[in-house]
Parts: structure tokens; sequence; C-alpha cells
């Protein structure tokens, strides 16, 4: 489970968030939403602990789950001098090291990964000359075998089509029935309804937590209030 202690993110000591009180149950899909600016991508960086909070704090399970991120912006990925192969590979960093060989059975994984985004045919392809759907679909296959406790995703389906975004949620079905806990920041709300049954919202001034399956809403959410799912 990760708590929220009165948690405020933001830059340099300049808040962009209220309070956030809650929790993120082991196993919870939650979908992260609020408007332009109100800090999601932010809370996102904060509990991969790329940024430091400005105050409060966040409680993780012990031992520390591993964590997957997927960035807002990937574009950055394609310009590294790189096959989509190497890229997809990069998700073994934690066995590997970033440049350790791959073995027989991670080649084999990633072959599988590409196979199920349907991005196989672009296994040799610079990241480059790929689109950005087909570049995310690279990207969730790299999510694949990370085989992450904790996914973090900002804004996993922009610039995707709707096909595209099917099976990426699928995926991600997937790895929630597996276990794993997925916070993703999301705009579509027709999303959030048909596949988050928890969501958190971030407001200028206060955050709201909704949980479908418990019924519960409001500015805290825990697991004493009710969610069993
Ligand atoms: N590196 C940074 N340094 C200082 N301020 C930043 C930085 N990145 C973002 N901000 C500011 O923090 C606030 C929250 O930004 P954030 O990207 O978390 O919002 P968001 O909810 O993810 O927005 P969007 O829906 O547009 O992606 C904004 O006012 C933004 O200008």
């Amino acid at each position: 489970m990760i708590t929220l202690n009165k948690l405020v993110v933001g830059y340099q000591q300049r808040a962009v968030t209220p309070e956030l009180v809650g929790e993120f149950t082991q196993g919870s899909m939650t979908a992260l939403v609020g408007d332009n600016g109100s800090g999601k991508s932010t809370l996102l960086k904060t509990l991969c602990g790329m940024i430091p909070p400005v105050s409060g704090s966040i409680s993780l399970p012990t031992p520390r789950p591993t964590i997957a991120w997927l960035p807002q912006h990937a574009e950055l990925e394609k310009t590294f001098p790189l096959t989509v192969f190497d890229l997809v590979a990069m998700g073994f960093w934690r066995q590997c090291g970033w440049f350790g060989g791959i073995n027989r059975q991670q080649r084999k994984q990633i072959f599988e990964a590409l196979e199920r985004v349907r991005m196989l045919p672009f296994i040799d392809a610079a990241p480059g000359t790929l689109s950005g759907g087909q570049l995310q679909r690279v990207l969730f296959a790299r999510l694949l075998i990370q085989d992450a406790e904790l996914l973090l995703l900002d804004e996993p389906f922009s610039g995707v089509d709707s096909d595209t975004i099917a099976l990426l949620i699928e995926l991600l079905a997937e790895r929630h029935r597996a276990g794993c806990t997925l916070i993703v920041v999301l705009h579509d709300m027709a999303t959030v309804a048909n596949h988050f049954p928890q969501v958190l919202r971030l407001k200028p001034n206060h955050s709201e937590w909704s949980c479908r399956s418990c019924g519960v809403t409001g500015l805290n959410f825990s697991r004493s209030a009710g969610e069993r799912a």
C-alpha cells in the first residue's frame, strides 16, 4: 500500500497541489485526473522519487515495490541511436545493468512483448522512424518485460488510435489482474469511467478520491473506508 501523508508536491518548495491524503492499495487501478497544470505529472514524478515532496510524505511498503514509469513526453526516446529491440531490452536494466548482455530467455521475452503490441515487424527499426502511436506500443512492450509491481503512466493514450488504445488497456488490465498497482494520468473521462475502479481528481484547493467498487467519495481515501476490491 502507498500512503500519501498530507503530501504536497511541487518544484523548489513551490506547491503545485493541495495536501493529498489517501492510499493506493496494493493491486488497485487508479486514474489520476485534473485540469492542465493541476499537478498530475508532478505527483507521478514525486511517487517515483524523481523530485522530493514540498511537504508531507509518501509511505511505501517494505520491501519497496519495483516501479516502472512511462513519462508524458516520450519523444526523447526517438533520438537514441538504437533499434526497437534495444529500446525494449532497456526494460531489463535492473537485471543486467544498462550495458549488460541479454540472455536467450530475455531475448524471447522481448520478441513476445513486441508480438503482444503488434510491433514485431519493426524490431530492427530505429525508434526515430516510428509514429507516435507505434512508439507508445514499443514503450508498452518495455513496460511488460519490466514486470514492475507499481506502474506509473502519464497520459499513455495521447495521440494513440482507438484500436491501439483498446489493445493497451487490455495489457494494463492484465497487469492489474496479475496484482500490479497502476496509477495512470488520463484526460478522457469515458476511458476513466469504463476501465478505472478508482479515481483521484486533483483540484486547485482540494483533491477528491472516488472508488466505484466501494462507493467511497471524499477528500481522503483509505482502505478502512471500505475498499476491498
Ligand atoms: N520542471 C518544472 N519546474 C517548475 N515548475 C514546473 C515544472 N514542471 C511543471 N511545472 C509547473 O507545475 C505545475 C503542474 O505541472 P504538471 O505538469 O504536473 O501538470 P499536469 O496536471 O500534469 O498538466 P497537464 O494535464 O497539462 O499535463 C504547472 O504550473 C507547471 O507549470
